[in-house]
């Protein structure tokens, strides 16, 4: 009898264990579709990743576009698709239900608005309806063929910013694609009156890689406090002062003695995915 009800709570001891690491594997794997790594990754992490300066950060970008013979176009595609998939991860539809996934997307001059109009193709595809401000376009064809393909997948452009309270009752979500690593100085014209718009906004922003009008270095207090940071190819200094909710890191092309070159030290992505979630620095 003794020896029975011994074996019965041995096996229910056993059994309480399988249960335990079948919890513990389903939270694992919950947590890896959500891309958010363990506390022990996240503190590796934080000690590890680089943290790049503005020149650093250019000469990298010369170095994928000169040694590396990348095209921009190539990275520009998988910069915007990791974009729209850290939005899609962050801000699933039903979240962005209130304006029927309406997300405005924002387009400075350079490379960065560039992201901005692939990403915006990508949350189309993945069944958002993006709009876009684009108010100063460069003449390069690269651009031109991605205002095309836009508005060939009935993405409209807007040629005016709505009031602040217009934007946020019409848009669940901004995304600023304004300006990247390359910004410098004071904010010229018309891009002053865009900022002063999206700092006033009650719905989130999501910052592709620099919060546009920060300091590349230095972050700006006054400035954009965006909800989400996708950093490419390495985090920016300022990335250290950002204090929304989501920072990932997109842009996985970045060859392996590149990254060791500059000691990148980049976390690990999970499997197959584009990005990866950075942890906070507050
Ligand atoms: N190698 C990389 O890391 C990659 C970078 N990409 C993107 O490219 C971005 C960098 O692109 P760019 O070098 O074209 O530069 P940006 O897109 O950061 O901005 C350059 C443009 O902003 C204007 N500008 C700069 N300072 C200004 C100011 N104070 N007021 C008004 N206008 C100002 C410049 O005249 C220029 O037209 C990155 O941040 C990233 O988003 C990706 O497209 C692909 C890969
Ligand atoms: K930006």
């Amino acid at each position: 009898m003794i020896r029975n009800l011994s074996l019965q709570s041995t096996r229910s001891l056993r059994c309480l264990l399988k249960l335990r690491v079948i919890s513990d594997h389903l939270s694992a794997s919950r947590h890896s579709n959500l891309l958010i790594p363990s506390r022990k990754q996240h503190n590796k992490m934080a000690a590890s990743v680089k943290y790049l300066g503005q020149e650093e950060a250019q000469n990298i970008d010369q170095e994928l576009f000169n040694e590396y013979r990348f095209s921009v176009d190539q990275l520009m595609e998988l910069a915007g698709l990791s974009c729209a998939v850290a939005i899609a991860t962050c801000y699933p539809h039903d979240a962005v239900k209130k304006a029927e996934s309406r997300v405005l997307v924002c387009a400075g001059p350079g490379n960065n608005g560039g992201d901005g109009l692939v990403c915006a193709r990508h949350l189309k595809l993945f069944g958002y309806q993006p709009s876009i401000f684009y108010p100063k376009r460069p003449s390069k064809p690269l651009f031109q063929g991605l205002v095309t393909q836009c508005t060939s997948m009935n993405i409209p452009f807007i040629t005016e910013l709505p009031s602040p309270e217009t934007v946020s009752s019409t848009y669940g979500l901004v995304v600023d694609a304004l300006f990247g690593f390359s910004f410098k100085g004071d904010v010229r014209a018309p891009f002053g009156e865009v900022l002063t718009t999206l700092k006033s906004l009650s719905v989130p922003i999501c910052s592709i890689d620099v919060p546009s009008g920060w300091n590349v270095e230095k972050g700006n207090p006054d400035g954009l406090q965006p909800d989400f940071l996708i950093s490419l190819t390495a985090p920016k200094m300022c990335a250290r002062l950002f204090r929304g909710r989501y920072h990932y890191l997109g842009g996985r092309f970045v060859p392996q003695s590149l990254a060791e070159k500059y000691q990148l030290n980049l976390p690990e992505y999970p499997g197959t995915e584009c990005i990866v979630r950075l942890p906070d620095q507050s």
